[in-house]
């Protein structure tokens, strides 16, 4: 444990792990703030940024004083997608002396960069994204893999995968039909590879609040982690993970996984502690939940 003064309050913090793609911080407690942090290459996706990303998820995952996480783009931009220089050196030279043995290659390299953000999907700590300036190609694998997505009002997406020359492979294409509502804005947006701007991704509903700028998306995003992070964390990650699992199978088999997983969460010294504040008009706040 290290101490650190943050905001002017003292939070204990464990050591968080140093990575050369990503910033982790702890702005206030049980919230982790990941800032893509390659400002100067707009926040391009390179190979330690790929691998990073698991990494980091993995660890927040597992780390019993993160309830919520922040993710932001660091400098002019959220992020400009994939690193177009460090690609060829990984995607486009795969190994193998044959068809077969290269296309095995490739389709290995493919699950591991979906993995990159599958592990967020899989995090049962809830994500919330903070979208600024441009959200391109894998940026918009990146976010539809969040739980919550905010954005500034010069905020703009781009799944730009067709003008590289690629059909999107690492979740766009899985995620925002499930994001979005109607199906052909999706098959518009990906087949077209046009800008999507702040206004119409509130209105489609890609993300559910717009702000003037980063600063004030930013102090948001933070209030709402702090909001969530004073829950039962046994709460909001049980419902995480249901949601998640919800939305990829039939309204029976949610209920029944529900079921359950509740049979064993709802034994949770969780559920009196936040019952009896509540007849007492006290919010969450002002419980002690234990670590999960
Ligand atoms: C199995 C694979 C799965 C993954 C697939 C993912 C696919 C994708 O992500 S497709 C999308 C790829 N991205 C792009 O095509 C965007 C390219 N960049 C831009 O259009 C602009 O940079 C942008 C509009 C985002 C920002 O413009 P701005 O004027 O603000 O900055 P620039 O002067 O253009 O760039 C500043 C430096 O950043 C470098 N850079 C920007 N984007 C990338 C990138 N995608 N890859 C690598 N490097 C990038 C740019 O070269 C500048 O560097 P330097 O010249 O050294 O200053």
């Amino acid at each position: 444990m290290i101490w650190k003064v943050l905001r002017g309050e003292c939070c204990a913090l464990r050591a968080m792990s140093t990575y050369s793609s990503l910033l982790l911080s702890r702005p206030t407690d049980c919230v982790t703030h990941v800032e893509l942090n390659r400002p100067e290459k707009r926040n391009a996706m390179n190979r330690a940024f790929w691998s990073e990303m698991v990494s980091c998820f993995s660890e927040i995952a597992e780390d019993p004083d993160c309830r919520v996480v922040v993710v932001s783009g660091a400098g002019k931009l959220f992020t400009a997608g994939i690193d177009l220089m460090d690609m060829a050196s990984d995607v486009l030279q795969p190994e193998g002396d044959d068809t077969a043995r290269i296309s095995w290659n490739i389709r290995k390299i493919i699950s591991k960069y979906q993995d990159t953000f599958t592990v967020i999907e899989k995090c049962p700590k809830p994500v919330i994204v903070a979208v600024h300036g441009a959200c391109v190609g894998g940026g918009v694998d990146l976010i539809t893999a969040c739980d919550i997505r905010l954005c500034t009002q010069d905020a703009w997406f781009q799944v730009k995968e067709v003008d590289i020359g690629l059909a999107a492979d690492v979740g766009t294409l899985q995620r925002l039909p499930k994001v979005i509502g109607s199906r052909s804005l999706v098959n518009e947006l990906a087949l077209t590879a046009r800008k999507m701007y702040a206004d119409e991704a509130r209105s489609c509903g890609l993300v559910s609040r717009v702000f003037v700028d980063k600063e004030a998306m930013m102090a948001a995003a933070l209030e709402m982690a702090a909001e969530i992070a004073a829950r039962s964390p046994v709460a909001v990650q049980g419902t995480k993970v249901n949601l998640v699992y919800s939305r990829d199978h039939s309204v029976q088999e949610g209920l029944d996984y529900m079921a359950a997983w509740n049979m064993s969460m709802l034994q949770t010294q969780d559920v009196m502690k936040s019952a009896q504040a509540s007849m007492e008009k006290k919010g969450p706040q002002s419980i002690t939940f234990s670590k999960l």
